[in-house]
């Protein structure tokens, strides 16, 4: 029979049953473990329909390689999601703005001002000390560390809202990971106002928006009172501020727009880093001091974190693509790194994605997971507590915003030098 041109030829795909097409193939288990089980039938460029949205999965290194190198441009979009709509200011962060002028500004000001990053990591090594032999729960202190982390190269000095942004941005990340019907119904306006989301997002966005603008207004302030400090006191808020100020920028800047990168480099950067530092921790025999330039001598360090982010990389699904309005791409990243016939090189590892939207904060990223990890190895001995083995330790994953450990780790720091 003759092909018809109406209908243009999708990649193979399980079959498809109405108004849900294959969402319920997703239930029950965490996505990408549904997807990888779908990829190893149907192969690793499959179509799946969620709802009304026609989605590609890609689940292997060539392929994946051919989206986002070779059709980089047509996968360039981010999908239009309910969360970002109403929580980043209309999408007009840099994870999620349309593709052009905007959001490639803004992405260059980021890679520039956001590498001087200072870092801080003798807080937490102190902390640890004063409850060596004890358990502690290292998601908290490591979640604690990394919000600190990228508070002062965003926000610079302590801020009193620091403790409430930090609670509201946990509250959001709980919100924004759940599932969302509105998502893959895009089109029925009336699903958000069932489900609720839309007013729970709403509120939410009013309080971040609320303690975000008076950072803003502070540092405002703070710049108009000073004169010749020096430029290196200068913080990410302060670097926006200025050029907003300066008014050289091909597109200004809003208050807006700065409220909506801040929260990008707290909601991209916070629990990436944290999910791939709690991963990391295993048992490590070394001993010494370490610094920041000592640390590229540690290959062996690097090389448990690549290791770490090839089996738990903190988005597994890498952040979808749309290459026009309704049909998203999805890289299973998980997929690809637990691939029996796992290679690593030419696209074998891409937790930070690739092409034009790959991950901008890859360089401040890679530091912040390696130096804390380098000094919770290198002072203390950790023991597992209440006589467990290394293989009773619980290694399932939660579903969220970032790819967790189900239960957090609690572990007890033995110091090497007392
Ligand atoms: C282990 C840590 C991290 C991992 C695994 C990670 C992973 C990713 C991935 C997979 C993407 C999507 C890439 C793509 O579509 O090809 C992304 C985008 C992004 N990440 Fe990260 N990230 C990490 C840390 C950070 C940090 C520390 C920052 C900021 C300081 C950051 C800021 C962003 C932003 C702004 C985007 C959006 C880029 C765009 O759409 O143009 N990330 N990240």
């Amino acid at each position: 029979s003759k092909p018809n041109i109406l209908t243009p030829k999708l990649p193979p795909g399980s079959w498809k049953l109405p108004l849900i097409g294959n969402l319920h193939q997703l239930v029950g288990s965490l996505p990408h473990h549904s997807l990888k089980d779908l990829a190893e039938k149907y192969g690793p460029l499959m179509h799946l329909q969620l709802g009304q949205v026609s989605t590609l999965v890609v689940s292997s290194p060539q392929i994946a390689k051919e989206v986002i190198i070779t059709h980089d441009l047509n996968f360039a979009q981010r999908p239009h999601l309910l969360v970002t709509r109403i929580v980043t200011y209309d999408s007009t962060d840099i994870a999620f703005a349309p593709y052009g002028d905007y959001w490639r500004q803004l992405r260059k000001i980021c890679v520039i001002e956001l590498l001087s990053a200072k870092r801080e990591v003798s807080n937490l090594i102190r902390f640890i000390d004063s409850c060596s032999r004890f358990p502690i729960d290292l998601r908290e202190k490591i979640s604690s560390f990394t919000f600190a982390v990228i508070s002062k190269a965003a926000l610079g000095k302590e801020f009193k809202e620091q403790d409430s942004l930090k609670s509201v941005l946990e509250e959001g990340t709980k919100l924004a990971s759940g599932f969302c019907l509105a998502d893959v119904y895009p089109s029925v306006k009336w699903i958000h106002l069932i489900s609720g989301m839309r007013h729970k997002l709403e509120k939410l966005h009013d309080r971040i928006d609320g303690i975000l603008q008076i950072i803003v207004d502070e540092h405002r302030e703070r710049m108009e009172k000073r004169t010749g400090e020096l430029e290196a006191e200068e913080d990410f808020i302060d670097v926006l501020l200025k050029l907003q100020q300066d008014g050289d920028l091909e597109l200004p800047l809003t208050d807006d727009n700065i409220k909506a990168v801040i929260l990008d480099i707290f909601s991209g950067g916070g629990a990436t880093v944290s999910t791939a530092v709690e991963w990391a921790i295993r048992v490590f025999d070394g001993k010494g001091d370490v610094d920041e330039t000592g640390i590229d001598e540690l290959k062996f360090l690097k090389a448990v974190v690549s290791e770490t982010l090839r089996l738990h990389p903190p988005f597994p699904l890498l952040l979808s693509r749309e290459c026009r309005e309704n049909t998203r791409m999805t890289i299973n990243t998980w997929a690809i790194g637990r691939d029996p016939d796992y290679k690593g090189a030419d696209f074998g590892l891409i937790p930070f994605g690739a092409g034009r939207r790959m991950c901008p904060g890859i360089l401040f990223a890679i530091p912040s997971i390696e130096l804390p990890l380098a000094h919770l190895l290198f002072h203390f001995d950790w023991e597992l507590p209440n006589g467990m083995r290394h293989e009773d330790l619980d290694m399932t994953e939660v579903h969220g915003l970032s790819a967790k450990r189900k239960h957090s780790l609690h572990l007890i720091p033995i110091p090497y030098n007392s």
